[in-house]
């Protein structure tokens, strides 16, 4: 049973240990001080006899752990308020950092309650990590009390973390994580320690950029209760940031938003949980210490700092990032156009276009230079260059700020390839029997395109995606996700054209080759032949020399399975695939879709970390908070490590296949960096708008009135393919020129949208069907994507497309004939014909042509149209009206009156 010490009692009551401590020895108590521990039973009956007019109502929640139990308690109600000086008393007895206390100022009582209760949970949950150093996640038997404890911790969340004071400066007061017994904490040295060991910080965050750091959150309130983690706070959290960061490019929508919000004070809050992590890193060495404070500070310009704020600039002065204010210095989010950076530096854009020219550089005014690039050109004029923060950065910081902890083999991600019908189903059937967890599932095997199976020899996870697409689609999006390949030879049918193929892709891919010889139960198998094959291609088999595992497999008798299956674990621990379970979880989509009832999920497999519902995350350009996960088999789950396969759901929108999923601090940062993403997609589609337009397409041709067609073309046979292919080139004239990009057989692929979207091309798929997910994606690049059964149709359509690319004619239609019968004068309107309509229509506003003789005298418009005294639109054949010529006077009776539109008309290819 564990226990409960006297000074945790005491201040239930809000009374002082040591009061506490002399009642307790008066009534017979066996404590001897403050210090003294009670059982649980003992504590419940001091609470009933002698705390009863405590206003407090407790919640517990115990803790199972392996070494013992711990109870929780936290304040779910309003905590009368102790005096200050009882709190310091209070917080000398306990050596703790008690609360945050605003001087003087409106705390609410919600306010101080919450602070108050996180400060006892840290406590109870100090003595809970100081008795047992590793305790099992908090997980699933500590929530009931989270959600109890809810009101606090929301109070705790939208008032605590920061206030800003009078002078405007960001005083950010803070509970300090805890020292264990016997471990320093350095970061007493870094800031000097505060009466009563509070630790008032004061983060004035005038940020270059708009990085809000997080604040924490639930989520947060919820690993802090971990006691694991509580067993890692207590290290030092110094050190600057060593990251090589990666900047993605920023688009001037996202500087200009930057911009926006520059006068904006960055909260900056280093949750308990980032101090947890910081401390291992410290401990072990090896875990980057990103302080998200210190990082705000550090880029705060001028104002007013704390002596923490100071401390930790000399202690991280980043080399690359200079937040000294200067005149001569220019912020730039990645990538800046040559215009752009001439305005700010006060110099023309052809001086910069010059030195552009000097550095090799051919650039326009409108074209946009890296950060390097614009740095050089800075530099020569007497700039400095430095970096803004972009949200893209901020993740970055918090990925390596999860890095470098302590990790742990995890299960091998294994993709199925081979020429068809040589086995791969059957194989990974074969798989799945030996799944010693597959009755588990009580025969419910949902599909959800990978899963998991624990096998005799280990776990594997096997990504279950048709054709290459797991190759192809993820490497456009940068991603890899399988560790190795089996690659699946029938013994009988040697290597053929889908071998060759999947050996490309996965040595494009840099993924190591298992081969599965199959089918080795036929009488005509020749395994010595696949392998000499496969040796062509480098892969020579171990027992020739090489360094390739083969495997002689028969699924359809099961042979060799269990041996395939050791290799798979033989390689996975050659590769040394690790994973730290302990980090926020980040992986790759495997697929997604839009569920009817359950709106978008994804197939994500982890590939670091562990996902727990209720994370906030960003995947692809979407953000998200976990609201359910369900494991290979459609079993709910409530958090999933390393190289597990799950459906996540609660996305804001459905993402593409390789995108990451990566945890962040909080909805904040995960809406932050969505929306910047969507930003930037948004203005790619809108330069992609652009892109396909004739004037632009116009400019980049080269060779004079030529224009060209690019298409690529996809088809479902070789046959078909060639044959549609010639007649497109065919279709080529003088002034157009079609060309086939690319052609390929098999559905229309996302490389194929990325190569439309990048050299102008159109899309021609003859049967073919494009997904859904590569339909948007062409949609979102503007992309013109057509499918077709029928070859004619198709052709026609490229016909028109070309015509459609022509500069646009007109010609001159006749709409009808008039014959002058008579002519007036009208004071300051001029002559007026009289006329009778002889064929078709006259027009108000039309074009006419005064013909006399049969000679064209005059071509202009018609000013005037009447009938009687009244304006017409239009006057028909068989009616007499006044016609008054623009500029014209000379008409004569007898002359003929030709009226006539301009109609655009449709252009010729010859
Ligand atoms: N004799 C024999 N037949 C096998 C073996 N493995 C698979 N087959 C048969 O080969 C045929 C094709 O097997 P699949 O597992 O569907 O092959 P696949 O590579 O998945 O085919 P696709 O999915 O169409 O690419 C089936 O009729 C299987 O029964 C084996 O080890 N021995």
């Amino acid at each position: 049973m564990s226990r409960v010490r006297v000074y945790e009692l005491a201040k239930e009551a809000g009374m002082t240990g040591k009061d506490l401590a002399d009642k307790l020895i008066a009534e017979g108590y066996d404590v001897k001080g403050h210090s003294s521990t009670v059982d649980e039973d003992t504590a419940e009956k001091i609470r009933r006899t002698m705390l009863q007019n405590s206003e407090t109502e407790l919640v517990e929640k115990r803790i199972d752990a392996s070494q013992g139990a711990t109870v929780i308690r936290r304040r779910a109600t309003i905590i009368r308020r102790r005096p200050k000086a009882e709190q310091e008393e209070a917080a000398e007895e306990t050596t703790e950092i008690e609360q945050a206390e605003q001087d003087g100022t409106g705390d609410s009582d919600a306010d101080r309650t919450a602070v108050q209760a996180e400060a006892e949970e840290a406590s109870i949950l100090r003595q809970s990590g100081a008795e047992e150093e590793q305790q099992s996640p908090a997980g699933e038997t500590a929530e009931p009390a989270e959600e109890v404890a809810q009101p606090a911790a929301d109070a705790d969340r939208d008032e605590t973390p920061s206030t800003e004071t009078d002078d405007g400066a960001l005083a950010e007061t803070v509970e300090d994580s805890v020292a264990q017994p016997g471990e320093p904490d350095d970061r007493e040295a870094a800031a000097p320690p505060a009466k009563s060991k509070k630790v008032e910080r004061k983060t004035i965050a005038r940020v270059v950029g708009s990085i809000d750091l997080p604040v924490p959150d639930e989520s947060d309130t919820a690993e802090r209760s971990r006691p694991k983690k509580m067993a890692r706070s207590t290290a030092s959290k110094t050190g600057r940031p060593k990251i090589a960061v990666e900047f993605q490019p920023e688009t001037p929508a996202e500087a200009s938003e930057r911009a926006r919000k520059k006068g904006k004070r960055a909260v900056g809050t280093a949750d308990d949980d980032d101090r947890d992590r910081r401390g291992k890193g410290a401990r072990k060495g090896g875990k980057k210490s990103v302080k998200f404070t210190h990082f705000d500070a550090d880029y705060q310009r001028g104002g007013k700092r704390g002596k923490r704020g100071r401390k930790a600039d000399k202690r991280i002065a980043p080399s690359t990032i200079e937040m000294k204010a200067s005149k001569r210095k220019i912020t730039v989010f990645d990538t800046i156009t040559v215009g752009d950076l001439a305005a700010r530096m006060k110099v023309k854009a052809s001086e910069v276009i010059a030195k552009l020219m000097g550095l090799g550089v051919m650039a326009t005014m409108n074209q946009v230079v890296d950060i390097e690039t614009a740095t050089l050109i800075a530099t020569d004029f007497g700039y400095e260059v430095e970096q803004g923060i972009t949200e893209e950065i901020g993740i970055q910081l918090l990925d390596a700020q999860e890095e470098g902890g302590e990790t742990k083999m995890r299960p091998p991600v294994v993709t199925v390839m081979g020429h068809v019908d040589h086995g791969k189903t059957s194989i990974l059937d074969a798989i799945r029997k030996t799944d010693v967890a597959e009755g588990e599932a009580g025969g419910i095997t949902q599909h959800i395109g990978a899963y998991h199976v624990r096998s005799k020899a280990g776990d594997v996870t096997f990504v279950d995606t048709p054709g290459h697409a797991a190759f192809t689609e993820m490497r456009s999006r940068g991603a890899q996700i399988t560790d190795l390949v089996i690659l699946v030879v029938a013994a009988d049918d040697g290597v053929m054209d889908q071998t060759k193929e999947a050996i490309n892709h996965a040595q494009a891919a840099g993924v190591p080759i298992l081969v599965a010889v199959n089918k080795i139960d036929k009488d005509n198998a020749d395994p010595d032949r696949v392998k000499r094959e496969l040796s062509d291609f480098g892969l020579i088999p171990e027992d020739w020399g090489g360094q390739t595992i083969y495997c002689e497999t028969s699924a359809k008798k099961n042979v060799g399975i269990d041996e395939l299956l050791e290799n798979i674990q033989l390689m996975a621990e050659m590769l040394e695939l690790q994973a730290d379970a302990s980090r926020k979880a980040k992986g790759r989509v495997v697929e997604a879709q839009l569920d009817k009832g359950r709106g978008a999920v994804a197939t994500v497999l982890i590939q670091d970390g562990t996902l727990r519902n209720g994370d906030y995350f960003v995947v692809g350009q979407y953000s998200g908070k976990v609201r359910a996960m369900r494991d290979d088999k459609g079993r709910p789950i409530r958090e999933a490590g390393p190289s597990a396969p799950i459906e996540v759901q609660g996305l804001s929108g459905v993402p593409l296949a390789g995108d990451e999923f990566i945890v962040v601090t909080d909805e904040k940062m995960a809406k932050n960096v969505s929306q910047a993403r969507s930003m930037k997609v948004r203005e790619t589609e809108l330069a992609a708008g652009s892109k396909i337009s004739l004037d632009k397409l116009f400019e980049k041709m080269s060779e004079g009135d030529v224009q060209e067609l690019r298409v690529i073309i996809r088809a479902d046979v070789q046959g078909t393919l060639e044959a549609f292919a010639k007649a497109a080139e065919e279709l080529s004239t003088e002034t157009i020129k079609v060309r086939v990009l690319h052609e390929g057989t098999g559905t229309i692929t996302e490389s194929d949208i990325l190569l439309a979207s990048a050299s102008d091309a159109i899309i021609i798929g003859f049967n073919v069907r494009p997904t859904a997910k590569i339909k948007d994606l062409a949609s979102r690049e503007n992309v013109d994507l057509r499918s077709y059964d029928v070859i004619y149709h198709a052709l026609d359509d490229i016909r028109k497309a070309m015509l459609g690319m022509l500069d646009p004619t007109f010609e001159e239609e006749v709409i009808g004939t008039a014959e002058i019968r008579d002519t007036f004068s009208v004071p300051k309107v001029g002559k007026i014909a009289g006329c009778f309509v002889t064929d078709g229509a006259i027009r108000r506003n039309a074009g006419v042509r005064v013909v006399r003789d049969g000679v064209v005298v005059y071509t202009g418009k018609i000013s005037s149209l009447r009938r009687f005294k009244d304006d017409a639109k239009e006057v028909v054949a068989g009616y007499e009206c006044g016609i008054g010529v623009e500029h014209f006077n000379d008409i004569k009776v007898g002359d003929q009156l030709e009226a006539f539109v301009m109609q655009q008309v449709e252009a010729k290819l010859d």
